[in-house]
């Protein structure tokens, strides 16, 4: 299945209709199965289009409480750190809407109860998507509607950075990370294997540093070099982008 490109006329508009796409996605699925899953991305788009749901008012279509919310990769950091993407999508979003903090699924904080052990932080956040799993794919995560991932400019995604034991993790659906090239160095992550359980994936994304590395996963690039390449949706892979981010494509 060939991935789908928008691109949009500047970041904010991108992040204005993404969130539009959120909002639709969620309610058609709570429409046809009484609850939807989202997996959100932390960095600055992944937060724009939060905000965006937050200020729209479709935002009230929403049965907030039968929304189940993951995250893609986190910054291990304690908890209620800036940098956390947890506490960015809090404050954007997940703070000011009726969510049921049972169905909110953040992953572990480094000063937690699990102590600061990464990779045990990572078989934490692995077993609760394998208790929450319906089967729906082979691999023991919960069935997940839209999975938004952001992309770095060496091409990582989620956590996942170039020509790493995380990128090439086939076994596991969740990784501790260590030594990344963007700080924080420590950091939680869904594998690639995982990402790709997804219904939707979706790749947001703006700005000129972004505009090689998209190019390259559209061109069929090797996903241990170029991490994002590797992440695409079972029904549908979407690429959202502003103009400088899609300059490079043909
Ligand atoms: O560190 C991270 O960065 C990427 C990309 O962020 P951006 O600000 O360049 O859009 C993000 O996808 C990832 O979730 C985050 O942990």
């Amino acid at each position: 299945m060939s991935a789908e490109v928008v691109v949009h006329d500047g970041d904010d508009l991108l992040a204005a209709a993404a969130a539009a796409r959120l909002l639709t996605r969620i309610v058609d699925a709570q429409a046809a199965r009484g609850a939807a899953s989202v997996v959100l991305t932390g960095g600055r788009t992944g937060t724009a289009v939060l905000e965006h749901v937050y200020r729209s008012p479709a935002r009230d279509a929403v049965r907030w409480d039968a929304l189940e919310v993951y995250w893609g990769d986190e910054r291990f950091l304690p908890s209620g750190d800036p940098e956390r993407n947890e506490t960015q999508a809090r404050k954007a979003l997940l703070d000011h809407v009726p969510v049921d903090p049972g169905r909110v699924h953040p992953m572990p904080a480094s000063d937690g109860v699990l102590g600061d052990d990464v990779d045990r932080a990572a078989a934490h956040y692995a077993e609760l998507l394998a208790q929450r799993s319906e089967s729906v794919t082979d691999f023991p995560v919960p069935t997940f509607d839209v999975v938004m991932l952001g992309v770095g400019e060496e091409g990582h995604t989620a956590s996942l950075f170039p020509e790493t034991p995380a990128v090439r993790e086939s076994e596991r659906s969740v990784v501790g990370v260590r030594d990344c090239p963007k700080p924080p160095p420590t950091r939680v992550s869904l594998t690639l294997p995982a990402l790709r359980t997804g219904s939707e994936v979706w790749l947001l994304t703006t700005g000129e540093k972004k505009a090689e590395p998209v190019a390259a996963a559209l061109s069929g690039a090797d996903p241990v070099e170029v991490p994002v390449a590797g992440a695409t949706g079972r029904t549908r892979t979407l690429w959202l982008l502003d103009s400088a981010a899609a300059a490079r494509l043909h």
